[in-house]
């Protein structure tokens, strides 16, 4: 098993074998999983109801405005991609992930690689090992880095990456639609949007993310008749015909964040793991976001709340593991250009004043892996700030006022 100090240095070259566990190891126990208690988000839930966005609706904006700027997120409905096409995505992931472990870690990420098989980019700020595998991936190169798991391009090569494509092309149209139904949630006319999209180039630019999420302990390598244990938590006898993991309380799927560009389109699977984090009153907590056949949930990132000048905040969510049935996710990124600089839209700022310095996508990460180091990745324990804080304009001094870039005011 990896030590710690080792995970540290290099998170996406050491794996835990999550099937052969018997119990969460010390490197993959979390603290503080329980402080904020954790409320259903489904419909009926009340005030803590995850808004649902249904983009067919004529009043479509008024309800993205008003989620984006209380939650950060919501469940779209009504967005054209075809559920069979979901399904089938999802199925192509489980047998991705379900393959050799030898045969995924050819497509290792390498240290800072943006894309690559493994944990999460986050998961080089953290002590701990996140219960899950992931694969993050650009869309516009998807044949060249799957074969690196499919070498011989084989059938199920070919399969995978025809599906990958299909989504690709439909969420594609979708966020460029999702994009300017947020700018006309942010009150802007019909001739300011065309003033912006001439201007910067927002939606014609903005560059793209697939990354996948695998929450799952498999216990495939071990042969079928062994696969009958008791579980250390319950001490039932159990056979082990799903992936179980041995103490969800104490695992984590996905460390909390805010995801760091524009926006992200979720897809998850029938089984809830996903929790929105919301401050009170009443009380902090985390808000289980349900599983709605066919529904994408939308969570805004940070550059997003920089470009809306706080308008549209960023939302803090992580993802849970369970002890029964595996999850998949695929979080769709969209950002900027990563050239362009990001500061708040001139026509959201008005006659007021920015709220953010302008700076580009790797700029923020770099503040963000700052934040981090300081203690600033949990909005509880903030002892540097968070990275929003760390870019953000003291009222008071003049400080980025002229601090113009490609997408700013
Ligand atoms: C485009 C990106 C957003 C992301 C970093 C990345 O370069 C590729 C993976 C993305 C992801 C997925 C899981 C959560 C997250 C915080 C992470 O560690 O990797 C996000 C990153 C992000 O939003 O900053
Ligand atoms: O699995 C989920 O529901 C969340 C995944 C996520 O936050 C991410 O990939 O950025
Ligand atoms: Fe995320």
């Amino acid at each position: 098993m990896p030590t710690p100090s080792k995970l540290n240095k290099d998170p996406h070259n050491h794996y835990f074998d999550l099937g052969a566990a018997r119990q969460v190891p010390e490197t993959h126990a979390w603290e503080g999983l329980h402080e904020h208690p954790v409320v259903d988000g489904g419909v009926g839930a009340g005030e803590d109801a995850v808004p649902v966005v249904d983009m067919q609706d004529p009043h479509a904006a008024e309800a993205v405005a008003r989620a984006s700027e209380q939650w950060g997120a919501f469940l779209l409905q009504g967005h054209g991609v075809p559920r069979e096409l979901l399904a089938r995505v999802e199925a192509g992931i489980a047998g991705m992930f379900a393959l050799p472990k030898t045969d995924k870690m050819r497509a290792a990420r390498q240290g800072g690689d943006p894309y690559g098989y493994g944990l999460p980019h986050i998961a080089l700020y953290f002590s701990k090992t996140m219960w899950s595998e992931g694969y993050s991936l650009s869309p516009t190169n998807l044949r060249p880095e799957l074969r690196k798991i499919w070498p011989d391009a084989g059938h199920d090569y070919s399969q995978f990456c025809g599906v990958m494509e299909e989504f690709h092309k439909e969420m594609r149209a979708l966020a460029d639609k999702l994009m300017e139904l947020f700018l006309v949630a942010l009150g802007l006319t019909g001739p300011q949007i065309a003033g912006v999209e001439a201007e910067h180039k927002l939606t014609e630019t903005m560059s793209e993310t697939i990354h996948l999420n695998w929450y799952v302990v498999q216990m495939a390598t071990l042969p079928a008749a062994t696969r009958v244990s008791t579980c250390l938590t319950c001490t039932l006898l159990h056979a082990c015909r799903y992936p179980k993991c041995p103490d969800p309380k104490r695992a984590l799927g996905m460390k909390a964040h805010t995801d760091s560009g524009f926006f992200a389109l979720l897809m998850q699977s029938q089984v809830p793991g996903l929790h929105l984090f919301r401050h009170g009153p009443p009380a902090d907590r985390w808000v289980e976001v349900p599983a709605v056949p066919g529904a994408l949930v939308v969570n805004i990132g940070d550059l997003f709340q920089i470009l809306t000048n706080g308008r549209f905040r960023s939302v803090y969510h992580r993802a849970v593991v369970n002890r029964d049935r595996e999850r998949i996710s695929l979080a769709y990124f969209l950002g900027p250009a990563a050239n362009a600089k990001v500061g708040p839209l001139k026509e959201v700022v008005g006659g007021g004043r920015p709220a953010y310095r302008a700076l580009t996508w790797p700029e923020y990460i770099i503040v963000r892996k700052e934040a981090f180091a300081n203690g600033g990745a949990d909005l509880e324990f903030t002892k540097g700030g968070t990275a929003l804080e760390m870019v953000s304009i003291n009222p008071d001094d003049d400080d980025g006022m002229d601090d113009q870039g490609d997408i700013s005011s």
